[in-house]
């Protein structure tokens, strides 16, 4: 197993370099698309936000009218003018009609004061309304873009999964597109309430008074350098987190997978050790990544405060009122948390990009194997499979041709009904022909044929209906066996599974077996025997019941009893089929209709096995080596 090998981590974001902007705005537009659909919601919850932000300006003025009645002393009376911004002189006597020497007393100051508790809910709720809404939305928006990459998955030709790694996929899927989410949300409540929650702080600020807020606010440029040197160090980081995290997954990934074999060879240590290393990184990173970014508050804070110490020397200088000052430093400090977050909208633009980078690249990638556009779903077939001028070169990730190919000139015509065994040395591309019969690749020259059709002009759902496989590697779903049995037609009744287990020898010990058709199968079929997955996997063949059947011989000899009742099963299974077989076994080429001889990629001879033995050297030699024994057990 190799060292995890994501991608490095992308280029950091420098929103000045057009072609990163383009990036990111492209990244964005993507993402707008999936918000679509819930426009109605998405622009009630930023009307929500904005509200909430402009409450924040009703609030200070709030606070200046309820902190002159209260604060002015205990012979305040209702005739006093209060000055408020934006509002001018108020005489709360004449607006409540009442005379003006009228006291404020006990009462005024309560109900006064129980204005401050319904400010501030009045505000929170619609916060909460709105971050409500848009969890909401971009939960909905990251479901559909989660399905829509698994889909985009599910769609990629075999040969992309050749070079992909399976964990980097999974952590893609699922948790880059949380990232997505919570950074998009962020950047969404940033960039549309924060600015507007600014404003409406300001502006009566500045109606209160101009020079004192100016003055505080003067110092903000100053906070931009730490913050910036910041940024950068946290945007480094934060790409490296989204590289580190795909190589755990992978390294996880791969250890479950290969388990039997870290068992086997007691590497227990060594995988622990791997996971380790990467953990380890990732964790340090994460660290990295939360002391840069919480950092980022405290510098702004302790920068801001310094506004406030000059500003109290300017306030006892002008004489201002001690209640206008204790408003004006309550709203310049509901200013620095917006203003905190409108620093952090470049990390987390980075974060989404980078994630949504990730995402956006599976949802994109077309696959290599594609239905033409007028492409024909056929019907059921006879089975006749004709190979024409085949040549086929595989190719690396790079999309670059392997220098020689896999298989080469190819010409073959398997007639419905019959039964051909396919022999050749390993990497002779055997199994690539059934690749190619199954469109898994399209041929660099010739073409395949079903029923004198090129399957290159037929859906490949169609083509595939018509083909069925059992393979030497079989793949269970940790699922009961009835559900296993059943992949091969999703709509098959309980009658018709059990009358395929029958034909496929497996019903008897399904029904010995501890719950029976409910049984669980295990990961990859762990809890049964090699000879019971088989027959498993034959029953599922026969449920899909496909004129054309590719049988890849088990290479390990299963004991004589198991291979007697799966050579029966598969006789079954075979009836009336165009049968191509991977042959390991002498009973297989015997019984065949026609032995095809593969070496390096061409067919060198093809004809029945006395025939192929007296004639041909390579079948001799293959025949000597692999087959000999068979017939000495068989004897
Ligand atoms: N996914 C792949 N990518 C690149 N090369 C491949 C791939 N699969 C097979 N090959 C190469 O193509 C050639 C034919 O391989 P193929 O698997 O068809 O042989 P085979 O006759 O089925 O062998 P075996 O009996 O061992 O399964 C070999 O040289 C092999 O290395």
């Amino acid at each position: 197993m190799s060292k995890p090998s994501a991608p490095p981590p992308p280029a950091k974001i420098n929103l000045s370099d057009p072609q990163i902007r383009a990036v990111v705005a492209g990244t964005l537009q993507a993402i707008w698309k999936y918000v679509l659909p819930y426009k109605g919601r998405f622009i009630l919850s930023s009307v929500l936000g904005i509200l909430s932000g402009l409450f924040n300006g009703v609030m200070i003025i709030g606070f200046q009218l309820i902190f002159s009645l209260v604060l002015r002393g205990k012979t305040t009376t209702l005739g006093e003018t209060i000055k408020l911004p934006l509002i001018g002189e108020l005489n709360p006597a004449e607006i409540l009609g009442v005379s003006s020497d009228t006291p404020v007393g006990f009462t005024g100051v309560a109900i006064a004061c129980a204005f401050i508790p319904a400010l501030i809910f009045c505000r929170g709720f619609l916060g909460y309304l709105s971050s409500y809404m848009q969890t909401w939305v971009t939960s909905k928006v990251v479901y559909q873009i989660r399905n829509d990459a698994f889909r985009s998955i599910m769609r990629q030709s075999p040969g992309y999964f050749n070079n992909a790694r399976t964990g980097e996929l999974m952590q893609t899927v699922i948790s880059q597109t949380g990232v997505v989410q919570r950074n998009a949300m962020q950047l969404i409540q940033t960039v549309a309430q924060r600015p507007v929650s600014i404003i409406a702080i300001l502006i009566p600020l500045f109606a209160s008074d101009w020079f004192f807020t100016l003055m505080s606010l003067v110092i903000f440029p100053a906070c931009l350098y730490p913050i910036l040197r910041l940024g950068k160090r946290v945007r480094k980081v934060g790409a490296k987190e989204e590289y580190d995290s795909r190589a755990l997954m992978s390294s996880m990934q791969e250890s479950f997978a290969g388990i039997r074999l870290v068992k086997a060879y007691g590497r227990e240590a060594h995988e622990m050790d791997r996971f380790d290393r990467s953990n380890a990184s990732m964790t340090q990173n994460m660290v990295r990544w939360g002391k840069a970014l919480e950092l980022i508050g405290p510098i702004v804070e302790t920068v801001a405060s310094f506004g406030i110490a000059a500003g109290l020397v300017y306030a006892w200088s002008r004489g201002v009122e001690a209640q206008t000052f204790f408003v004006l430093v309550m709203a310049l400090t509901q200013i620095y948390p917006p203003l905190k977050e409108l620093s952090r909208v470049q990390l987390f633009l980075q974060k989404t990009t980078v994630a949504a980078g990730m995402v956006f690249e599976i949802l994109n990638r077309q696959p290599d194997i594609q239905d033409a556009p007028d492409a024909l779903a056929i019907g059921r077939s006879s089975g006749a499979v004709t190979f024409k001028d085949i040549t086929f070169y595989y190719r690396d990730k790079d999309d670059v041709k392997k220098d020689t190919p896999a298989v080469q000139d190819i010409n073959l015509q398997f007639e419905p009904g019959k039964f051909y065994a396919l022999v050749g040395r390993s990497g002779a591309g055997k199994s690539t022909l059934f690749s190619l019969m199954l469109r898994f690749y399209d041929p660099d020259a010739g073409s395949v044929l079903l029923d004198g059709r090129d399957i290159r002009t037929c859906t490949q759902h169609s083509v595939r209906a018509n083909i069925g496989i059992v393979s030497q590697d079989t793949f269970l779903f940790h699922d009961t066996i009835r559900e296993n049995i059943r992949y091969g037609r999703l709509d098959a009744t309980e009658a018709e599974i059990i009358a395929a287990a029958k034909k496929a020898h497996a019903h008897e010990f399904i029904e010995q077996i501890s719950n029976g058709y409910d049984a669980i199968v295990g990961e990859g079929g762990c809890n049964l025997s090699g000879g019971q997955r088989q027959r498993i996997s034959i029953a599922r063949a026969i449920l899909r019941d496909s004129p054309v059947l590719l049988l890849d011989e088990a290479t390990s000899a299963l004991d004589t009893e198991s291979e007697k009742i799966i050579q029966e099963a598969i006789h079954t299974l075979s009836a009336g089929k165009t049968v191509v077989a991977i042959a390991h076994r002498l009973s297989t080429i015997l019984e065949a209709d026609q032995i095809i001889v593969m070496e390096q990629g061409r067919v060198v001879d093809r004809g029945p096995h006395a025939e192929l033995l007296a004639r041909n050297d390579i079948y001799q030699n293959l025949y000597n080596l692999q087959y000999s024994s068979d017939e000495r057990r068989e004897s």
